[in-house]
Formats: C-alpha cells, sequence, structure tokens
C-alpha cells in the first residue's frame, strides 16, 4: 500500500481543516494517511513515503509561518530529489501577498528537485462544504498518482 505524507501548520485550525480533507481522500483511494504537526516531525521523517503533501498558513507580509522556518532549515540537509509532492494551504486575500507561504515552500521543493505532481491548492480560510470535497478529490488525485509509480 502507497503511504503518503500530509505535514501542516496550522494556528487557528484552517489549514488542519484542509489537511484532514486531504488526508480523507487520499484513504479513500486505499493509500495510508500519514497526518502530521509540522513541529512534531523532523525534515528526515519526510521520505520515508511514496508522497509528500506539505501544507501552511501564511503570516506576516506573505510569509511562512514560524513553525515552517525551523523545517526549512533542517531540510536543506535532506535528499528531495524525484520525490512526489504537492502543497496547500490557507490565506487571506484581504493581503498583498495571498497565500504566499504556499508560494514558498512550492518554490523550496523545486529548487530540491522534488517533483510538483499537481498544482497547489490555496484556500481562503478553511474550506466550505463545495471547498472540503475539492480538497478530498485533490487527496484522492495526488494518491493515484504515487500509487502509479509505486504499481
Ligand atoms: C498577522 C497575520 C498575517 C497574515 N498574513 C497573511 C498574508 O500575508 N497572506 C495571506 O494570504 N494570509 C495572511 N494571513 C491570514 C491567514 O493565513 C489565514 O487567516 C489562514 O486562514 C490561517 O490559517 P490557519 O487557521 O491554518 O492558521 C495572516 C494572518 C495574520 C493573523
Amino acid at each position: 500500500m502507497a503511504s503518503i505524507m500530509i505535514v501542516y501548520a496550522s494556528l487557528t485550525g484552517n489549514t488542519e481543516d484542509i489537511a484532514e480533507r486531504i488526508a480523507e481522500g487520499v484513504r479513500e483511494s486505499g493509500c495510508e494517511a500519514v497526518l502530521r504537526e509540522v513541529d512534531s516531525c523532523s525534515a528526515s521523517d519526510l521520505v520515508q513515503h511514496d508522497g509528500l503533501l506539505l501544507g501552511a498558513y501564511t503570516w506576516g507580509d506573505g510569509e511562512l509561518p514560524d513553525e515552517f522556518l525551523d523545517f526549512a532549515e533542517e531540510w536543506d540537509e535532506i535528499e528531495l530529489e524525484g520525490v512526489k509532492c504537492a502543497v496547500f494551504g490557507s490565506g487571506d486575500t484581504g493581503y498583498a501577498v495571498y497565500c504566499g507561504a504556499v508560494d514558498i515552500i512550492e518554490a523550496k521543493l523545486r529548487e530540491k528537485g522534488a517533483e510538483l505532481v499537481q498544482e497547489s491548492l490555496k484556500i481562503e480560510y478553511g474550506p466550505n462544504a463545495e471547498e472540503k470535497e475539492g480538497c478530498r478529490d485533490y487527496g484522492r488525485r495526488f494518491a493515484r498518482r504515487c500509487m502509479a509509480a509505486v504499481s
């Protein structure tokens, strides 16, 4: 069974809600979903799985949340070449840089040679009912791509 790691940072629960819905979609597809908050895992945990989904809210002026800053220092030391990844997050369109953390994480993964297998998912605040289904679908699509690679 393919195993997919979902690592996220969430201050008020919106990104967590997205992460949980994505995890449901991953599981519906018959894959294992390992869901972890970023401050409870180390960068080396990332490479033990068949796919990696990273999620963050945006802080400051389009910045990564502090929890991800510590993590981002560590991932310079790990090999992500060819690892199947995708990025999601929550933001607020009232800010100048909407979901900037998602773009920063995506750029970092590209720089590390990771394979971004689908477009990033950005949601304003928490997902509404329709967006929740979109999150599940996002998880299902990601899982299918990872399963195709392991079978
Ligand atoms: C101090 C502060 C700065 C923020 N800066 C941004 C920003 O630059 N861009 C953005 O899209 N959202 C920004 N946000 C909005 C949060 O990312 C948004 O509320 C998000 O839904 C929080 O997700 P969470 O519930 O997972 O913590 C900011 C929020 C706060 C409180």
